[in-house]
């Protein structure tokens, strides 16, 4: 998919889905270990369960342009990397810009090469996204962080140097900045404390991925995860764990139609606070082994959402539940606590129909309200995920553009809503 590209999707609403989706590995698991895998100087690290997405196949351009052999086999799903070659410390702008997780290799550079040269780090526009976790952490770890402007934009320099164990904290527990302070001080020397870790569950996949690896690593889902820096880390092969953010809107893909799947791979537990939610919406779960039976038969009810981290309702959820909430029997409460920029969604519910008030980081939603089919835009990935929502119960067609950020995060939309019933197509051009 070359940058530019306009993509759609056309969505024709009023269907009931029912029948089975395969839920894809996780976009956020993944990325940090494509990361990880950079570590290894010797050997092939096998990814299996990778989801086909956009910042997948970003993140392999990137493994490649750093000198490493990526072949990503998308009939497979599997990944394999041969990080021996590795031997440029530059994160391009023109691949790094385009999403976020490409910040995740940079301690690999760091423990290979010595410094990462950052022209650019992408992800979704969410407002103010700081890095400052991140480089304090390096820092305190005994990196040095210098910025000079090339024409209007910052390169950001990081010398490492022999890196270091120390006592490292997330003000909050950021999720990519616990995952690169633990890949950070995994070959430092000596013993790392990080305090106010993240306890995301792709976050201990990743632990258990480096685990595998060699890395000495206690702690991971208590928030204070102890590294002891090994000497080095060897490749290995890993399935990635379940996408909980894909399966959080097939279950609302269910609750909005009013439609009954079976999410093969889905675990009701990732879920967090949003699981609880939607049950009191009305969804029934019904968890038999790997596969998660979900259905709606009754009217949706209103809800109150808070996002918060791990096991908290999370951010990524929160713009599909916006979508959902339109169609509840009353008004909706909606505190967006993680990110600032997240509610560009309210207008473009509202061209559908919707009625939305948004006040700051707050949003009340007053349903039910029935939606109509509009030309609507995509802001960021999980808007993306939220219109395809609203489109699938409201009347008439619905066109989604700037639908590139859709399949940054999601494998196959079209075709597994499809096979569940959906009217739905991807255009691109
Ligand atoms: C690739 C990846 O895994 N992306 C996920 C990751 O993003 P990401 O790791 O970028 O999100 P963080 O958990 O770091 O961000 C949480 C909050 O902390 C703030 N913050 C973060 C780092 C920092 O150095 N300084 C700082 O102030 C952010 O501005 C934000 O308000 O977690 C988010 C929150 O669950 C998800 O929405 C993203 O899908
Ligand atoms: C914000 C998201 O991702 P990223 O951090 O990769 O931009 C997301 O997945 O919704």
């Amino acid at each position: 998919m070359n940058a530019g590209q306009e993509v759609r999707y056309r969505v024709r609403g009023g269907r009931r889905l029912d029948g089975t989706v395969f839920i894809q590995g996780a976009k956020n698991a993944v990325l940090p270990m494509i990361g990880a895998s950079l570590m290894a100087s010797e050997g092939r690290t096998v990814l299996r369960n990778v989801p086909i997405i956009e910042d997948v196949r970003r993140a392999v351009e990137l493994a490649q342009a750093l000198g490493a052999k990526a072949e990503l086999h998308e009939a497979e799903r599997t990944l394999v990397i041969d990080a021996s070659t590795l031997s440029s410390p530059v994160l391009p702008a023109e691949i790094a810009a385009r999403f976020r997780g490409s910040f995740l290799f940079v301690p690999a550079l760091l423990h290979r090469l010595g410094e990462a040269v950052i022209e650019g780090v992408g992800g979704c526009n969410l407002g103010s996204r700081n890095l400052d976790f991140h480089y304090n952490g390096f820092k305190r770890m005994g990196a040095t962080v210098t910025e000079q402007m090339a024409g209007d934009d910052g390169v950001i320099h990081i010398k490492a140097g022999d890196l270091r164990g120390g006592t490292l904290y997330c003000d909050t527990p950021s999720h990519t900045g616990t995952e690169n302070l633990i890949m950070a001080a995994a070959l430092a020397h000596g013993t790392t404390l990080i305090k106010n870790a993240a306890l995301e569950p792709e976050v201990l996949d990743n632990i258990a991925f480096l685990q595998a690896m060699g890395a000495k690593i206690s702690g991971g889902g208590t928030g204070f995860i102890t590294v002891e820096g090994v000497d080095g880390l060897r490749a290995v092969e890993h399935t990635v764990m379940p996408d909980r953010i894909d399966a959080g809107v097939f279950v609302m893909a269910a609750a909005i139609t009013g439609g009954e799947l079976n999410l093969v791979g889905a675990a009701l537990e990732h879920l967090g606070v949003a699981g609880d939610k939607l049950e009191q919406m009305g969804v029934e779960f019904h968890q038999q082994g790997a596969v998660l039976h979900v259905r709606r038969d009754r009217p949706l009810r209103p809800i109150n959402v808070i996002t918060d981290e791990y096991p908290g309702f999370a951010t990524d959820l929160q713009s599909p539940i916006m979508a959902v909430s339109c169609f509840a029997d009353g008004p909706s409460y909606i505190y967006e606590r993680i990110f600032d920029g997240r509610f560009k969604l309210a207008d473009e519910l509202r061209k559908m129909g919707a009625d939305i008030e948004v006040n700051g980081n707050r949003a009340k939603v007053l349903g039910a309200t029935p939606l109509r089919g509009a030309e609507v835009e995509a802001h960021d990935l999980r808007c993306g995920s939220a219109l395809v929502l609203a489109g699938l119960a409201a009347e008439g067609e619905t066109t989604i553009t700037s639908a590139y950020y859709l399949d940054r995060g999601h494998a196959h939309t079209a075709e597994r809503l499809s096979q569940v019933g959906a009217d739905i197509e991807r255009e691109v051009g």
